[in-house]
């Protein structure tokens, strides 16, 4: 599925500045962005540029001084306790160094994600099962459910992280930093789930990544970042994981 034009999120003139910060500007300044449904849309800039605010704003976590931030046709300010679980249950999230439960099994950890959404969406107990398995298998990693999350590659563990994510199927996916702490092969196999998440699960996905190559080869199209502001937008010329050049390719490009 590509961009069908709809937006699903929607900031107008969003402004944040957190109380008692060191730096006195703010984190978020006067912030415009229309994101589509469909896209994979990067979300780029150096430490400290306001990305994982942007990313939190979007799920009520941080709540702006100014502006309106709309997600899936919902006014977030204006939502309750109860509209904000609701709007909770159509994004996954994903963060850097994801945290499984050490003492659960890889299917237990994603089963989790399901057992804590609200009662009203909750599937049956006997469909949880079958839906893990399948979101398992859709990360590559069907042979991995009994296994605890120590015997697992960190490539692996972010996979499992992406399934627990998922399995709710989510309208939106926010990833922060999913590939940072990866080789390029393993890379590619993250970069891989999120275009399947956007081509068959009908996800957008919203990544803040360091990387310009996870950029290229994944985005359709990326903000750059600078103090809280959106400096310039991009539409990506090259957008296929693919050409993600293997761990061996890149350590002879860079080396030889
Ligand atoms: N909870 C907080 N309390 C006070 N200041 C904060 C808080 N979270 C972020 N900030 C400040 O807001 C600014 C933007 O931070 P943010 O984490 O959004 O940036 P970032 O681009 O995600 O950075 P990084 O790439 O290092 O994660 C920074 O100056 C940061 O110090």
């Amino acid at each position: 599925m590509q961009a069908s034009g709809a937006p699903i999120v929607e900031l107008a003139a969003v402004s944040k500045r957190y109380r008692g910060a060191d730096d006195p500007r703010p984190a978020l300044d006067d912030v415009d962005l229309t994101i589509h449904r469909g896209e994979i849309f990067g979300v780029i800039g150096e430490s400290g540029a306001g990305k994982s605010t942007l990313l939190q704003v979007l799920s009520g976590l941080v709540v702006p001084d100014a502006g309106r931030v709309t997600v899936a046709g919902r006014d977030v300010g204006a939502l309750g306790r109860r509209g904000l679980r609701e709007l909770r249950r159509d994004i996954g999230v994903v963060f850097q160094g994801i945290h499984l439960l050490s003492s659960r099994t890889v299917r237990d950890n994603v089963r989790l994600a399901l057992q804590l959404s609200p009662r009203s969406e909750r599937p049956s107990r006997a469909a949880q099962a079958p839906a893990v398995d399948e979101m398992l298998e859709f990360v590559g990693l069907g042979h991995r459910g009994g296994h605890y999350p120590a015997q697992l590659s960190g490539g692996e563990r972010q996979r499992v992280g992406l399934a627990r994510a998922l399995v709710a199927r989510p309208a939106l996916l926010l990833c922060d930093e999913p590939t940072s702490s990866l080789d390029t092969t393993t890379t590619a196999d993250v970069l891989r789930v999120l275009a399947r998440a956007r081509d068959e699960l009908g996800s957008t996905v919203i990544v803040i990544t360091h990387d310009l190559d996870v950029v290229k080869a994944l985005c359709d199209r990326a903000a750059l970042l600078e103090r809280g502001a959106v400096r310039e937008l991009f539409t990506v010329a090259r957008s296929d994981y693919r050409s993600m050049p293997s761990y061996r390719e890149q350590v002879r490009r860079e080396l030889m």
